[in-house]
């Protein structure tokens, strides 16, 4: 049998610190979590209030959570992030870097002062966060040229049609590829074709806004996005665009085959039930440049 003495060293002994809240927001006590490399130590914050010692925004969250798990007396899990700054009291000793925890917060099934009381684990995930951030960075990129990839711009073209079919706001888009890329990969090799693909990449970052979201559609197709934009600041983009792709992979010509782009554009239209319209109306209008004898811009 375990004792109450062994009870409190296990209790101490808890990897990931658990407090005891009470519905009002106050520390009734806190055990465990010990280890300085991970975890701050609390013991100071007993008998002191929540609200008293983070700042209001984050503090109504806790109590919000608190509230939660013991209204639905089941199991609630949150993730947050904080740092040693955003609670008074905690010491210095502790990790420096704001931390992500989840919280496991269970009501616990007596009162302590005729308050409610939960269970609150906290433990310090912010090892599996940063795994997580870079996971869908990994998801969102193309790993060539870095810039997003097809996922994400259907995510975000998404968006943008929602924020149209609310606000009217305007997207406008440019579908692109490049001209003649075989003849650089039958020439000059595969390194080199990845080299141009690069470059282009690189000429479209130096001319699109912050807002503007840039992709590689495919091979050696991209796309951008502008949102908030209408058709002629469009076109003048995609001449800019011709312009600075034309002088930059001359270097790249073989006799009188160059690289250039072709280029289709579009913009969103009352008509359109979903942001997939805009794609198969700018990729008509790309289709179209290339018939026409490719290096041009074709609006439909
Ligand atoms: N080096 C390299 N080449 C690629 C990559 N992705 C696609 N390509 C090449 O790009 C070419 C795309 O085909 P096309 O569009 O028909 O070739 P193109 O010479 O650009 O033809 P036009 O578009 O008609 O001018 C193919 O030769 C592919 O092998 C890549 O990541 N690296």
């Amino acid at each position: 049998m375990i004792n109450i003495e062994q009870m409190a060293i296990i209790l101490d002994a808890l990897p990931d610190p658990a407090f005891i809240l009470s519905r009002s927001g106050k520390y009734v006590a806190i055990f465990g979590g010990q280890d300085k490399r991970y975890y701050h130590d609390g013991s100071n914050l007993v008998g002191r209030y929540i609200a008293d010692l983070i700042k209001p925004e984050k503090a109504n969250w806790f109590l919000t959570q608190i509230e939660k798990a013991i209204v639905s007396q089941k199991l609630e899990i949150a993730e947050y992030e904080l740092s040693s700054r955003d609670v008074k009291g905690l010491p210095d000793e502790g990790p420096e870097a704001p931390i992500w925890f989840e919280g496991r917060i269970q009501a616990l099934s007596f009162e302590i002062d005729n308050e409610a009381v939960v269970l609150w684990v906290a433990s310090n995930i912010s090892e599996r966060h940063q795994l997580e951030i870079k996971l869908r960075e990994l998801s969102d990129t193309d790993q060539l040229t870095g810039l997003f990839n097809r996922r994400k711009l259907e995510q975000e073209l998404k968006q943008h049609f929602d924020t149209y079919t609310r606000y009217a706001t305007p997207t406008s888009l440019l579908m692109f590829d490049l001209d003649n890329l075989k003849s650089v990969n039958d020439n000059l090799g595969h390194a080199a074709g990845d080299e141009v693909i690069k470059m282009v990449a690189n000429l479209c970052l130096t001319v699109i806004r912050k807002n503007d979201c840039i992709c590689r559609f495919g091979g050696d197709e991209f796309i951008i996005a502008l949102p908030n934009t209408l058709l002629p600041d469009t076109l003048q983009l995609a001449q800019r665009l011709q312009t600075l792709v034309r002088a930059a992979l001359s270097q790249y010509a073989i006799g009188d085959t160059q690289v250039t782009v072709s280029i289709g554009a579009t913009t969103i239209s009352k008509a359109d039930h979903s942001y997939e319209e805009m794609i198969k109306r700018a990729d008509l209008a790309l289709y179209q440049a290339k018939n026409e004898g490719k290096d041009r811009i074709i609006v439909i």
